[in-house]
């Protein structure tokens, strides 16, 4: 989307998102902020759209496709079958104890996998299962690397792997299939 200030936009709401979750908010600031926040919900229902009209998780070449879901991978390397990329857990995805949240460890996973799970020119592939395996702490708010192969195809069944690090440390994998959409299918 050329031109458009809706990638900058995200971004900011992002940091607003890490900023709000790792605040300890005054009652004045808590007060301000859901006024504001009421305000915009009146400025923002009214142009309430159908799904193909929307923006959020609908733009390419932007991180997550301009969703804030997720935390923003950024693709290093990507080829038929694997894609290769950066990604770092804000605030706002903390689990506990300075680790990130498991859903969002999970969450990534979905994204990531689904990229060369649907990367051929056939039907949309949705995920079936998402096995995920937590090795160790994810740490916030620091450089990872998340890596997926698509390793087999099979009708219509298309299966990946993928690896989130911390350096030369596996902090979890997973295992998906993403089955291929039959004509007509939802
Ligand atoms: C429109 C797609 C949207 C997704 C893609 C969106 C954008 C893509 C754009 C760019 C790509 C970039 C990023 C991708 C980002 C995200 C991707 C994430 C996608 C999702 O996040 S999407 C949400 C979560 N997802 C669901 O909401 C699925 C709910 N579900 C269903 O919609 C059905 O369940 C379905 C369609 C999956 C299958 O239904 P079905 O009726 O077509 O197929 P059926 O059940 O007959 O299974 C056929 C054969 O697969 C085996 N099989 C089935 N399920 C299995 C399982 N769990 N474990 C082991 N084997 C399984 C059977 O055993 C049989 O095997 P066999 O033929 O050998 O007997």
């Amino acid at each position: 989307m050329p031109d458009s200030a809706y990638p900058a936009m995200i971004d900011i709401l992002r940091d607003f998102l890490d900023d709000l979750a790792s605040a300890s908010l005054d009652e004045t600031t808590i007060g301000a902020l859901t006024a504001d926040l009421s305000d915009w919900r009146g400025r923002l229902e009214p142009l309430k759209a159908g799904e193909d009209e929307r923006m959020f998780g609908r733009v390419d070449d932007v991180p997550g496709h301009g969703q804030v879901m997720c935390p923003a991978f950024a693709i290093e390397e990507q080829d038929a079958t694997s894609v290769r990329a950066t990604v770092s857990f804000g605030d706002y995805f903390l689990g506990g104890n300075a680790a990130a949240h498991g859903g969002a460890v999970s969450l990534l996973f979905d994204e990531v996998l689904g990229i060369p799970a649907n990367s051929g020119p056939a039907m949309m592939a949705r995920t079936a299962y998402l096995h995920v395996n937590y090795r160790a702490i994810t740490p916030m708010n620091r450089p990872l690397t998340v890596t997926a192969t698509l390793y087999a195809v099979e009708g219509r069944k298309r299966f990946v792997r993928g690896e989130l690090k911390d350096g030369e440390r596996l902090c979890a994998d997973a295992d998906g299939l993403f089955l291929e959409l039959l004509p007509g299918q939802q």
